[in-house]
């Protein structure tokens, strides 16, 4: 099942949309309930042709309830628009089956089996919170499901209170798991017997084994013989089999769908996809303000099965396997104890900091494998130590490998890693704390053994350029501003050249090509991870934006300007819009060498640029003031501070959920370029536009956005903005993460209340709504505006093996006028 990674979390009990068959068919069963009523004007007579399946979508989709209770009695006979009996019975339009079905039944059974299967395996692995003199990790207990806000004092508080007799208790803020140890076996049986499924709030604890790992001491990493993983309290008799017993594999981590074929894998991203569009259906049903009519999509979502627009397929990705064009490699401890380059086998808030090497995972590179394996190599003798999660300390802390393709021209069908021209390889350390001499010692031979490395592989590995990134921050996810230096990169045996104190722009950029149209790319900057399906992705969103040379096309959430570049030939202008300012460097050099004129990049978050933006571009054009009026823009720029601050809170989640560290997107802080003179006088301080003057108004006939936001989606500003404006009439939304498309969705098809209701001041519940709450929350203050409506959505697989897929959708308002 595709649940967006941050949604469980989130999700309290009283505002859940979570996906329950039953519920999920209401729509549907809303279209049976319709077709019970209707039963017995519709019986056919006999000269009346039999409906054919293709007449009513629904034909024969629901079992026939008489034909059941009568023991098949039904007077319908073979003309019976329900099934007589699950031989007859047909999958619905969003291909689930009637939940009352032996097929539903059993598919229900087998993806609870499967969702407590991953539960089981789902634990554990650390010895860094049971001390050494604590003894016997065999005595160690993990308990699963423990508030994160306890720390080891709560923790020990609650096993007192519960008379639970042990030797010490630990536990860390922020993780949903603490340790517990033992004096002695009975105490571990009492103790596990008393507390297994013992309920915290609403969770029940879970008691889960320790499986020992190598800990710290004095900054300096020992490796210890790992113990026997422990089965049911008993000794397993082989160490190595033994440490891996009970956890998931890192392909099962990293690439879940991996067991699937391909046929299959989409299968499961099409199902999971149409359950998320029936919740955007369901909650802008329900954010409809009273006295207002329903719109006309979701009346008419009835004929789609519940569905708010078709979903017209969903768009193979090229390459099945290594598509990746970037990776970022997390540096620990595997379960055997070895420094390791690869994937976390969970993520931290779990406990689990394992790390595995990513051979196995079949989204992984050869060439991006091959370097985590020469980096894993020289940390091996590295005098500097590991990142260690748990205290915040150590210097290596992350590889990124990013790598750019040959033009179309050079590309070799048949081998594709051959296609491969340019590698960028990020090391990102903790300086902190360490002597200058000894960390540029270090980096000078780790710039060596990555050279000699990549040489002397066969066939030997593209290096264009070696940077080290210093970030001191607790996750991995640097801000887009911490220090880059670039490592020379040399293969004679004459000294390298001094290294260099920050990373000269041009040495540290790859190129890849979408089309015929190069890119250019710095090494914080946003690049689509699977280049090939990207190229798919930007022709279909182009295509179903409707472009002409009269059409002013923003691009908002731009990155290196991939969606804008590749349309510009099809529209008068592109506007760029980008947080990121070295994306924003990117941008305009990779315009310039497209020899692309019309484009123009802007540096600033899109909530503080883009009604500035429409208002400058758009001023000349008639107003349609059926649905804009001052005040209504006005209000735009009111955001109340719980937006402000569950936006806040969105990025973070967003950042902190890339639980497999395969994030092909970072959130970043901007740091603004050197552009001198370009600052818009009305824009706030941390903006400014790209060329040299500010154009002046154009006269263009069409206005169309293409909005590609990260994955926590668009800032309700930017939201408000684009239905404010409404010459805006099309809108195509790209999105990684389609729970926040439908949250985004909700607020932008919905209608705004008659009266421009405000919201109500107390917001406390905020933190415990979903985000499609949140959005029906947000459109009881949406000013009055006139809304968008869905008209088609289409999936493009750019993540094959993961439950992730990127979500299309085009979103229109009636012509000007209407
Ligand atoms: C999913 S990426 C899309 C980039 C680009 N459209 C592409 O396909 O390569 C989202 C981009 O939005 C940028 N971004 C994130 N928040 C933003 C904001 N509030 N305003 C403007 N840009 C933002 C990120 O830096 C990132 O480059």
């Amino acid at each position: 099942m595709m649940a967006a990674p941050s949604s469980s979390a989130t999700t309290p009990a009283d505002e859940t949309e979570t996906v329950n068959p039953d519920t999920e068919l209401s729509e549907g069963n809303a279209d049976v309930a319709t077709l019970k009523r209707k039963r017995e004007e519709d019986t056919p007579s006999d000269d009346a042709p039999v409906p054919a399946s293709s007449v009513n979508p629904l034909w024969k989709t629901s079992l026939c309830s008489f034909f059941r209770r009568t023991n098949g009695l039904c007077s319908h006979g073979s003309e019976c628009k329900f099934a007589h009996g699950e031989e007859e019975l047909r999958p619905r339009p969003d291909n689930t089956w009637d939940p009352t079905s032996e097929r539903a039944k059993r598919e229900k059974a087998d993806n609870e089996d499967r969702e407590r299967e991953k539960e089981d395996k789902g634990v554990l692995m650390m010895t860094e919170m049971v001390d050494e003199e604590e003894g016997d990790a065999g005595l160690s207990k993990c308990l699963v499901h423990l508030p994160q806000k306890w720390g080891s004092d709560q923790l020990r508080n609650f096993l007192n209170d519960q008379g639970t007799v042990y030797k010490s208790a630990k536990k860390k803020k922020g993780m949903m798991v603490g340790f517990v140890t033992f004096g002695d076996r009975e105490q571990l049986e009492t103790g596990v017997k008393g507390l297994d499924g013992k309920s915290i709030g609403n969770k029940n604890i879970k008691i889960a084994d320790v499986i020992p790992r190598p800990f710290e001491k004095k900054g300096r990493q020992e490796n210890i013989v790992l113990p026997k993983v422990q089965q049911d309290g008993e000794q397993s008799g082989d160490e190595d089999k033994g440490s891996n017993a009970g956890i998931r594999s890192v392909r099962d981590v990293v690439t879940p769908l991996a067991h699937l074929s391909y046929a299959e894998q989409l299968e499961e991203k099409k199902k999971s996809l149409l359950h998320m569009l029936k919740k955007l259906t369901r909650s802008a049903r329900k954010a409809c303000p009273s006295g207002v009519v329903l719109p006309d999509w979701i009346l008419k979502s009835r004929e789609r099965g519940g569905l708010p627009c078709n979903l017209e397929g969903i768009l193979e990705s090229p390459l099945i396997d290594g598509y990746r064009n970037k990776c970022e490699f997390s540096v620990g401890y595997s379960l055997n104890g070895q420094p390791t380059v690869g994937f976390m086998l969970g993520n931290y808030r779990e406990g689990v900091t394992a790390v595995e090497e990513p051979n196995n995972c079949p989204n992984v590179s050869t060439i991006a494998s091959k370097y985590a394996a020469l980096f894993q190599r020289f940390l091996q003798c590295s005098e500097l130590p590991l990142w260690n999660r748990f205290n915040n300390t150590g210097f290596w802390r992350q590889l990124t490998v990013r790598e750019g393709r040959r033009s179309a021209e050079m590309a070799d069908s048949h081998h594709t890693e051959n296609n491969i021209g340019e590698v960028m390889l990020i090391i990102q350390v903790c300086s902190a704390g360490h002597e200058d001499s000894v960390v540029n010692g270090e980096f000078e031979r780790l710039a060596k053994a990555l050279v000699t490395g990549a040489a002397e592989s066969s066939p030997c590995l593209p290096l264009t350029c070696l940077v080290v990134q210093d970030h001191q921050g607790i996750s991995n996810v640097a801000p887009a501003d911490a220090p880059l230096r670039s490592l020379p990169i040399t293969l004679s045996n004459n000294p390298p050249p001094p290294l260099e104190a920050s990373a000269n722009d041009d040495k540290t950029r790859i190129h890849d090509y979408i089309g015929n149209h190069k890119f250019s790319i710095s090494p914080t900057a946003f690049f689509q991870v699977n280049t090939l399906a990207a190229e798919k992705l930007y022709s279909l969103a182009g295509d179903w934006a409707d472009l002409d040379s009269d059409t002013l096309l923003f691009d908002v959430c731009c990155g290196t300007g991939t969606i804008g570049i590749t349309l510009a030939h099809r529209v008068g202008m592109v506007i760029g819009i980008e947080m990121n300012a070295s994306a924003v460097l990117d941008a305009q050099r990779n315009a310039e060498i497209n020899g692309i004129a019309n484009c123009k990049f802007v540096c600033g978050k899109a909530e503080d640029v883009m009604g500035s933006l429409l208002k400058d571009y758009l001023q000349s054009l008639p107003q349609n003031t059926a649905f804009v009026s001052t005040k209504c823009e006005e209000e735009v720029d009111n955001i109340d501070s719980c937006e402000k601050e569950k936006t806040g809170i969105d990025e973070k989640q967003d950042t902190e959920n890339g639980s497999n560290n395969l994030a092909g997107e970072s959130q970043h802080k901007s740091s603004l370029p050197e552009i001198e003179d370009h600052k818009m006088e009305d824009q706030p301080q941390n903006t400014c536009i790209s060329n040299k003057e500010r154009t002046s108004p154009l006269q263009f006939k069409k206005v169309v956005a293409i909005v590609d936001p990260p994955r926590a989606g668009l800032h309700p500003t930017v939201i408000k903005t684009l239905r404010a404006h409404s010459h805006l009439r099309k809108l195509v939304y790209i999105s990684c993460n389609p729970e926040s498309l439908v949250a985004n969705a909700i607020e932008l098809c919905s209608p705004s209340p008659e009266n421009g209701e405000k919201g109500k001041k107390d917001n406390r519940g905020w933190r415990n709504m979903s985000s499609a709450g949140l959005a029906r929350h947000r459109v009881k203050s949406m000013p009055k505006s006139e809304p968008f409506r869905p008209v088609k959505a289409m999936a493009v697989d750019l993540f094959p093996h993961t439950p992730h897929c990127e979500l299309v959708m085009l979103l229109e308002r009636h012509h000007l006028g209407t």
